[in-house]
């Protein structure tokens, strides 16, 4: 794993997912998927799971089932998602995140859908989601929230998708980077933000890109921070400076046991 990354990752992760979603929506129609979404169970409330341990001054995890990352290679691939997702609501886990893309992840919809069916929690679809379809998809899928990622998105796609995810009853978490990202998802209503800290584009990671956004978070968002969370130290940094939401993934799966890890970095 000590390659460099290809110069711009997200480019190539967003090309890809143009071809995906032409041969899915040539297997099933875009009506036939805005059908199956119509007819999912009832969505659990992931903005409101979070919000919840916020509010009781407990840290509000999201903790993440990720089999793979195209900046860390392989972390655990066989992975089990039903047992690692109630290891997760067992450790305190508010609500769970699992990748789905299967070409640089290594996820699956089926990691979603099992893991979800194994624990109580609101689970979020982790994808590169550029396409109204896959909003359809997430929701077919029983998906609770998805994410929406400022950087490859334009400010017309961000308002679709965001509005359609909505009126199908998904929460979003909208992912910056940077100010001027950060400014386009405040333009937008809700109430998450994730800030993450890995640059998508040449995978640095820097707890200080969250801490240097904050102050221009406005108290009425819940501002979740994303990545490079692998320490009870980087707990403790970023709580010190008013973080209440986190979203991790590597530090869990690469332990023995993810639900213990989660417990031993929070608690
Ligand atoms: O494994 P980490 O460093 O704890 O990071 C988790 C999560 O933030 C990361 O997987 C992530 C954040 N945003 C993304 C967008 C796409 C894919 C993955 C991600």
């Amino acid at each position: 794993m000590s390659l460099p990354p290809p110069p711009d990752i997200l480019k190539k992760v967003v090309r890809r997912k143009v071809e995906e979603i032409a041969e899915r929506s040539a297997r099933v129609s875009l009506a036939e998927m805005a059908r199956r979404a119509a007819s999912a169970p009832a969505p659990r409330g992931f903005a409101n799971a979070l919000l919840a341990k916020a509010q009781a001054g407990v840290p509000a995890v999201i903790a993440e089932f990720k089999r793979a990352s195209p900046s860390k290679g392989l972390l655990r691939p066989e992975a089990d998602p039903a047992a690692i997702a109630a290891g997760y609501q067992r450790g305190g886990a508010a609500c769970l995140s699992v990748l789905t893309d299967r070409d640089f992840f290594r996820g699956s919809e089926t990691d979603l859908q099992v893991a979800r069916a194994a624990c109580a929690l609101p689970v979020i679809r982790k994808d590169f989601i550029i396409d109204p379809y896959q909003v359809y998809e997430a929701r077919a899928i029983g998906a609770d929230a998805i994410l929406l990622i400022a950087a490859c998105l334009t400010d017309e796609q961000l308002r679709e998708l965001d509005g359609l995810a909505k009126q199908s009853g998904l929460d979003v978490l909208i992912e910056v980077h940077d100010g001027a990202e950060l400014e386009r998802a405040l333009s937008i209503p809700g109430p998450l933000i994730g800030i993450n800290n890995r640059d998508l584009r040449s995978f640095e990671v820097r707890l200080d890109t969250t801490l240097s956004l904050l102050p221009r978070v406005p108290p009425d968002r819940l501002l979740v921070t994303e990545s490079g969370i692998l320490e009870r130290g980087d707990v403790a940094r970023l709580t010190a400076h008013g973080v209440r939401a986190f979203l991790v993934g590597e530090a869990l799966m690469r332990a023995p046991d993810p639900g213990q890890a989660l417990r031993d970095l929070f608690g």
